[in-house]
């Protein structure tokens, strides 16, 4: 696709009762392994929703689908009206970086960078001021209880830490959707309390949209409504309509 790419949010599917994020009949294989079959998937802003269902159910790759990183082999990804999965990889990873707030599983952080440079990066690419993305980074390290590591680079952090500065870097931007792959995977039960309630606050807080990928039935507890993986497919119906109730 060629020229400007439209800014999302100023589209027909900014209706509030229109999905923010949509996922049709999305398929992705890798080699021989079809890790994604006619999965679909609504989201709408401000509703938290935990995706779960067995290892290699193909939960990781719908997230990454969602949030534009992996681009199905076919299917559709609509974000606020914009084909997501037909944006030239530049225009999808500017969205990815003004949009979304992303918390793999794996090598999230740079490793050369300190937690709190790590932190700030999101915002030092959107031409923050250094000073003020400083101070945002470290009132999210906070937040997150790893204040103390800020000037610690990932190899001198515990997975727990690691994680724990990757969601500060995921939320430091309010972005409109959320995804987070294992959240608490690293976590003991006290600081994997701390990162779900920090991570359901700040949605709450902006009306973002929450993703979580979980085995953790806490985790999966704390959403409004849990999608079943299974085989690539969704296990629920996927056009389940906008959540009647508020959040928990
Ligand atoms: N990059 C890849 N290359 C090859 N195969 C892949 C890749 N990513 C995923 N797969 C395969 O696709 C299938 C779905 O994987 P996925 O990671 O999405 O499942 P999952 O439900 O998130 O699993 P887990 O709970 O173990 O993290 C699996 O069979 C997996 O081996």
């Amino acid at each position: 696709m060629n020229g400007p790419q439209p800014e999302p949010g100023t589209g027909a599917a900014s209706d509030p009762i229109a999905p923010l994020l949509s996922a049709r009949a999305v398929h992705k294989t890798f080699g021989a392994t079809p890790a994604l079959r006619a999965a679909s998937l609504d989201l709408y802003a401000g509703e938290v929703v935990a995706v779960t269902g067995r290892s290699g159910s193909g939960k990781s790759t719908l997230l990454h689908c969602l949030a534009g990183v992996t681009v199905p082999d076919t299917g559709t990804i609509v974000y606020d009206g914009q084909r997501l999965d037909q944006l030239p990889t530049d225009d999808r990873s500017r969205l990815r970086r003004r949009h979304f707030g992303l918390v793999l599983q794996f090598g999230q952080l740079v490793p050369e960078l300190t937690a709190a440079e790590n932190v700030a990066i999101p915002l030092l690419l959107e031409r923050r001021r250094r000073a003020s993305a400083q101070a945002a980074a470290m009132e999210w390290l906070d937040r997150l209880e790893v204040a103390d590591v800020a000037d610690a680079r990932p190899a001198a952090m515990s997975g727990g830490q690691a994680q724990r500065v990757a969601i500060a870097r995921a939320l430091v931007t309010s972005p409109r959707v959320v995804f987070a792959d294992e959240p608490t995977g690293a976590l003991d039960t006290v600081t994997g309390d701390l990162a779900l309630q920090v991570l359901l606050s700040a949605t709450r807080e902006t009306g973002a949209a929450l993703v979580l990928v979980t085995h953790d039935n806490r985790v999966a507890a704390a959403a409004e409504r849990e999608v079943v993986l299974r085989d690539g497919t969704v296990d629920v119906p996927a056009t389940a309509g906008r959540p009647e109730s508020g959040r928990p």
